[in-house]
């Protein structure tokens, strides 16, 4: 049987050795393309996500006039229907089965894109929740040039400063319905179909009790569950901010860096119930995700009967930012890449718009389509 995922937790807010726990970051990203970020409340306050929470509460709650009045545009800002966007085209029957909001950059606290009136007056503390994510991702992207003996080692963060210009970062609010709302599901049906993220990396904020994002193993074919709350962590004010390298990082890096596939399913069956996928709940860690079907296999304590939220923060480039070659020996060093020898001979340096808009075109079939 499959195993829980294994994800390393570092803790990034303190004022220790910046080059261990960037070697750490790296060594995660490598290995498995995700990492716990421990969440202490210091760069991100709890009381800040749990106001994000209940902003996206009210979101979906809204009526579906203000909502539909603010529809997902080729600016890949905006509200994204149930089923309307598909993340694994080739193996789903119908689309995603959640709602989604995509918040695109903020100035002065003000969104440049329609809001819906519900939540209109809380968008300077949208613009702030954004700000404090945008802030992390900084540190993030500078201690994975570090990690990397980047030269300079800000040259990752520097291609993310605002000041540079507009970027394709998107702050992404998420409402999964209980399969109990839903008439016209199949067992293979999943919440959020098998992707990666096209980013350069993503941080990911979940609650307690609501399990069902899945990576899969490096066997192609094996799902394991990824726990909100992982061992250590579970004192800690808030569960850890889930960080995970996306497309352009891995691009950018020669694949150095990995970019996982993952997805997000429908809760399994209780522990002592006949487990449909064939996973009976098994003892501690050894629970795991059967491939194919979209029923997930529950982890010890996470129970989930109702909607699920999630937020993610989609980090990206500015959008002109080339994506040449990174100056590290180790990036260059690395053979196992995504294509043979020198991948920067071969290939034509992308920038991160032109990189997002070949990603974009495959999952959202509706939008684009007849748009070429
Ligand atoms: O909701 C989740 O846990 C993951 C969502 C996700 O993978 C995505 O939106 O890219
Ligand atoms: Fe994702």
């Amino acid at each position: 049987m499959a195993h829980v995922a294994k994800i390393p937790v570092i803790d990034v807010s303190g004022d220790g050795d910046q080059a261990q726990v960037a070697r750490e970051l790296v060594d995660a990203a490598v290995e498995h393309g995700f990492v716990y970020i421990r969440n202490t409340g210091k760069d991100i306050p709890v009381e800040a996500i749990d106001a994000a929470f209940e902003m996206s509460r009210r979101l979906f709650d809204a009526p579906l006039s203000e909502k539909q009045a603010c529809t997902i545009q080729q600016n890949n800002r905006g509200w994204s229907a149930m089923n309307y966007e598909t993340l694994d085209p080739a193996n789903q029957r119908v689309g995603d089965f959640k709602e989604a909001f995509n918040f695109g950059e903020f100035v002065d606290g003000k969104a440049q894109q329609p809001i819906p009136p519900t939540i209109a007056a809380d968008e300077p503390q949208i613009s702030a929740f954004r700000d404090l994510c945008y802030n992390l991702s900084l540190k993030l992207n500078t201690l994975l040039g570090i990690g990397l003996e980047v030269t300079p080692p800000d040259f990752f963060t520097a291609a993310h400063l605002r000041a540079r210009g507009p970027s394709g970062t998107i702050l992404r609010f998420l409402r999964y319905p209980p399969r109990s709302d839903l008439s016209d599901t199949t067992a293979a049906d999943v919440r959020a179909g098998a992707h990666s993220d096209y980013g350069s990396l993503t941080l990911l904020f979940r609650l307690r009790g609501q399990p069902g994002l899945e990576v899969l193993a490096r066997d192609g074919v094996t799902w394991m569950p990824v726990p909100v709350v992982p061992p250590g962590t579970e004192h800690d004010p808030a569960p850890p901010i889930l960080m995970n390298i996306g497309d352009l990082l891995s691009y950018w890096t020669n694949g150095l860096l990995r970019s996982t596939v993952h997805r997000v399913v429908f809760p399994g069956p209780a522990a002592g119930a006949a487990a449909s996928s064939g996973g009976a709940n098994g003892g501690e860690g050894e629970e795991g995700g059967a491939a194919g079907g979209g029923i997930g296999v529950r982890v010890e304590g996470e129970v989930d009967d109702g909607p699920r939220y999630s937020i993610a923060y989609f980090c990206h480039p500015f959008g002109g930012a080339e994506l040449g070659p990174v100056p590290s020996e180790r990036v260059k060093g690395y053979k196992g890449g995504l294509a043979e020898g020198n991948p920067y001979a071969e290939r034509r340096v992308l920038t991160a718009d032109e990189h997002l808009q070949m990603r974009l075109r495959a999952s959202y079939a509706q939008l684009y389509k007849g748009k070429e």
